[in-house]
């Protein structure tokens, strides 16, 4: 039978790297099967898991066949541990990131000492990028116009490589054992249809990462060749990092092989779950019992039972929660704990409470529960990820197989922390609670502003860390509620986002409008959005990248798009001279190049009779993003926006009569990305007949934003070209972010990711200063209060910047009123003395009033609004 061509082609690439047939078979035969045959995940990135699952299996055999083989393969083996190394540079960046590294099955392997070196097919890379791009035909204009100073990246090779710390592998282990993904595009094609109920994905973002396969199912022995110098220089990195993710130092990680160390002397219970007021269901971090917290060792534990459970068993007296009566029967599970850091888990349950069908379920079976989960969610670890996640799920798997399977289920709700908790600021509390109320009711009494900002004060000081807290809120459930005036929602995503979106409405009865939430934009008819790898060329791909584009020494092909740097620094903000470029444009666009199209689509889409000249667009700086077609990993630091969401952010009634609003609910720094525009992408076109009929409606906010930001480049546009994002109907998150003149704390910036044309692009938010924790986000919408000429009236502005555009009209307005009223109350009185008073002072402040509305420096933002008002 002739060998299948899919074998062949893995077999060549293999040999690419320098791996001869014969290791690549068993290894390949083993994935094969492992995978069900699924090819997309072996080939995916270059067949980068078999490459890892050959290194693995190496490195798995006995010493003496390595060595032996060493001696002799010294040669081929060197591209692989290129490959590693480049991996674990990745995990590096991620770490900065704070994100989860893509695969990992590497992280516990250190290279052996290698030339610190760029590999020569690296080179070879650089230069080819090099070459392509420096081509001009990629972004004429755009490069011409805005040409950005090539930086040499300044790479440290000293950068230690570090593995991560054992949390995340054993968030890694529970993923990759039980389970591997890879999404697939789906494509955007002109539509035909006139339904918009079927929104095209462009792109898949936040759950698609590729997990590597623990291909022999065993532990490798790599931990065991590790020389104890790499040990202790990887120790100190677990320490660098846990310092990062847990503050105190009630460390949940212990570098195996250590000996133990005395260094939690109290188990500190990182949560709580308490399901009814006589209920309770504890997760509670330390112990003492056991050194390792992986899934295998939380089975194997299982395991040493005797009497399945019992031997376990214990009574829940978790510090700083009342505990219940000794006399109430009360279940709990010891799961795993450690001395030196590692995590005990007790689940309890009180058979007291008022669900006496209650039967404590095993706990293979909940480990089971939840590890279908996430076999069935494609759970990949994304950024968003966080241990709790999978307590949470832990604590409901117990719950649902507990009440058995003809009771209805009780999804967790947040509530209120017990004020024994909050009240004692003596003692930290060490205690974070998620309340269920088993009352079916499922109302809140607090509002989720305030349960969030007591559960991150609690994290804080019970040392989870700040940006756990977020994944403690209840996402199953993003029902309303309203108690005591105050409106909430948990996550107005619905799940859609990799991190919970709250809303809070504590200053009226308005509830949000309605809307579909999407996370990504979808085009509603006309738009031509074209998606398709054959257009994606070499010069606006990197595809012999790996990993982290960032990491190299040269700018990859990428960057060489937008001028030859990365518009992002290695810890994902947007770098200060590429924000200031783009704040600049934002704030004083006539400094800027615009550029006036021969006929204006715009123009052309308002169907006059007479088409307007153009008024001009500015030629805006992009971010490039890489994407599929490049050869580095997901977690490469030049994929930002593609990402998703990652900052804890909510929506609330502004008082401010602005209507919703957006803030942030942690610090952000400067040039952070927050969130994209997302909405239907229109013509131009389908958005005048859209904005007409909601003119005639009398809506009262509009949604709509231009993608102009490059429509020199592509000559005459097509109608079907010229487009928009409307975001009144479906939509994310950024549509509730309200204008604010000038001096906004976010700036827009287009990003293309998986399209080269620039008539469609992702608009991105970024921060354009550092951000306090519950400010509101603005963007300046780029309006002009003053065009009168404009059929859409501009809202009045309420943005309170001392820049405010608005201020001339709004005095205007004021000084009609008074005058109409006046007039029409026929206050002869005041119209005389407001006209014709003698009296000097009010002469005077009438003159002061006139200069200060006539003399109001008009700041016009540009000839092009960036939100379309419209038509
Ligand atoms: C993109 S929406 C923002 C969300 C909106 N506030 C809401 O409640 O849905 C734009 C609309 O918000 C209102 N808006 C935004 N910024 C404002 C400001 N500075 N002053 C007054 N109204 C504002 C205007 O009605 C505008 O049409």
């Amino acid at each position: 039978m002739a060998p299948n061509p899919k074998v062949k082609e893995a077999f060549r690439a293999m040999e690419g790297l320098g791996i001869t047939e014969e290791k690549v078979k068993p290894v390949l035969k083993k994935l094969i099967q492992v995978y069900e045959k699924n090819w997309e995940l072996i080939e995916a990135e270059n067949y980068r898991v078999l490459a890892d699952a050959i290194f693995d299996f190496e490195e798995s055999k006995p010493e003496e066949d390595v060595e032996r083989e060493a001696a002799c393969d010294e040669e081929t083996k060197r591209p692989l541990k290129r490959l590693r190394r480049k991996c674990q540079e990745v995990q590096t960046s991620s770490q900065v990131n704070n994100s989860k590294p893509e695969v990992p099955g590497a992280l516990l392997t250190k290279p052996k000492e290698e030339p610190n070196e760029i590999p020569s097919w690296h080179h070879e890379t650089q230069s080819q990028s090099r070459s392509v791009t420096a081509s001009p035909q990629a972004r004429k204009s755009r490069a011409i116009s805005h040409p950005i100073a090539s930086q040499p990246l300044s790479r440290n090779k000293e950068e230690p490589v570090s593995t991560m710390p054992s949390i995340l592998d054993e968030r890694s282990d529970l993923s990759h054992n039980e389970g591997t993904h890879v999404s697939h595009p789906s494509c955007v094609h002109r539509g035909n249809s006139d339904s918009i109920s079927l929104p095209m994905r462009l792109r898949s973002r936040g759950k698609q990462t590729l997990t590597s396969p623990n291909v022999s199912g065993q532990k490798t022995k790599r931990a065991v060749i590790l020389s104890r110098a790499i040990q202790i220089e990887e120790q100190k990195n677990h320490m660098l990092l846990r310092k990062e993710i847990f503050p105190v130092s009630h460390s949940l990680i212990k570098p195996k092989g250590e000996p133990f160390t005395n260094d939690l002397e109290e188990p500190i219970p990182i949560c709580l779950i308490d399901l009814a007021s006589e209920s309770s269901l504890n997760i509670s971090s330390a112990g003492r019992e056991h050194d390792t917290a992986t899934p295998s060792t939380l089975q194997a534990i299982e395991g040493q039972k005797s009497d399945g459970i019992s031997s376990l068993l214990s009574e829940t007296k978790t510090n700083g929660i009342p505990t219940k009566d000794s006399e109430k029967a009360s279940k709990s599970y010891n799961i795993a704990s450690s001395q030196c850091g590692s995590v005990k888990i007790n689940l309890s349950y009180d058979m007291a409470c008022q669900r006496p069908e209650f039967r404590a379920p095993s706990l293979q079976a909940v480990l089971q529960m939840v590890s279908d989960k996430y076999k069935k969610m494609n759970k990949v670890l994304d950024s968003g990820f966080s241990l709790t996640n999978v307590m949470e799920d832990v604590c409901n798997s117990f719950l649902r197989i507990g009440n058995g399977p003809g009771n209805p289920e009780k999804l967790i709700e947040i509530h209120d922390l017990p004020n024994e908790l909050v009240s004692d600021t003596t003692s930290p509390p060490k205690t974070l609670s998620i309340f269920s109320p088993f009352n079916g009711t499922g109302d809140y009494t607090h509002s989720a502003e305030g349960v969030i900002e007591k559960i991150s004060q609690q994290a804080e000081r019970a040392a989870i860390g700040p940006t756990n807290c977020q994944s403690l809120i209840g996402r199953q459930n993003q029902r309303s509620c309203q108690t005591n005036g105050t409106i909430n929602y948990l996550d107005i995503s619905k799940g859609q986002e990799v991190i919970a979106i709250s809303l809070v409405n504590d200053v009226n009865k308005e509830r949000p409008p309605f809307f579909h939430y999407i996370p990504e934009n979808a085009v509603f008819q006309h738009a031509y959005v074209s998606v398709s790898l054959a257009r994606i060329g070499d010069k606006n791909c990197c595809s012999s990248c790996s990993f982290d584009c960032l990491s190299l020494s040269l700018p990859c092909a990428c960057a060489h798009e937008i001028g030859g740097d990365f518009a992002y620094t290695k810890d994902g903000l947007v770098k200060e001279s590429f924000l200031k470029e783009c704040i600049s444009m934002n704030r004083a666009p006539e400094k800027h190049h615009q550029y006036f199209c021969k006929e204006c689509p715009l123009e052309r889409a308002k169907c006059e009779d007479i088409v307007e000249p153009c008024k001009g667009h500015l030629f805006r700086k992009f971010i490039k993003e890489c994407w599929w077609k490049c050869g580095c990993g997901k977690q490469c630091g030049n994929r930002v926006v593609q990402r998703g969401i990652s900052r804890k952010l909510q929506v609330f009634m502004t008082p401010a009569g602005k209507g919703w609003g957006l803030r942030t609910l942690e610090d952000l720094p400067k040039g952070a990305f927050v969130c994209e525009y997302v909405g239907e992408v229109l013509t131009n076109a389908e958005l005048f007949d859209r904005v007409e009929q909601r003119r005639r409606k009398g809506e009262k906010h509009s949604y709509p934003v231009l993608l102009d930001a490059d429509w020199s480049s592509e000559g005459v546009l097509k109608d079907e070209e010229a487009l928009c994002l409307d975001a009144t109907k479906y939509g994310n998150v950024a549509r509730f972010i309200n204008h604010r003149c000038h001096d906004a704390n976010m700036v827009e910036i287009p990003v293309e990711i998986e399209t080269p044309d620039h008539h469609y692009y992702h608009l991105a938010f970024f921060t354009s200063r550092k951000v306090k924790a519950m400010e509101e986000l603005t963007w300046d919408y780029g309006i002009d209060f003053d065009d009168i000429d404009h059929p859409v009236k501009a809202f009045s502005c309420h943005c309170s910047s001392k820049y405010c555009r608005n201020i001339k009209r709004t005095k205007h307005l004021t000084f009609s009123w008074l005058y109409n009223f006046m007039r029409s109350a026929q206050c002869f009185y005041a119209i005389l003395f407001y006209k014709e008073s003698r009296l000097p002072m009010l002469k005077k402040a009438i003159q002061i009033w006139r200069d200060v509305f006539e003399c109001t420096v008009d700041m016009t933002c540009g000839p092009q609004s960036s939100l379309c008002t419209g038509f």
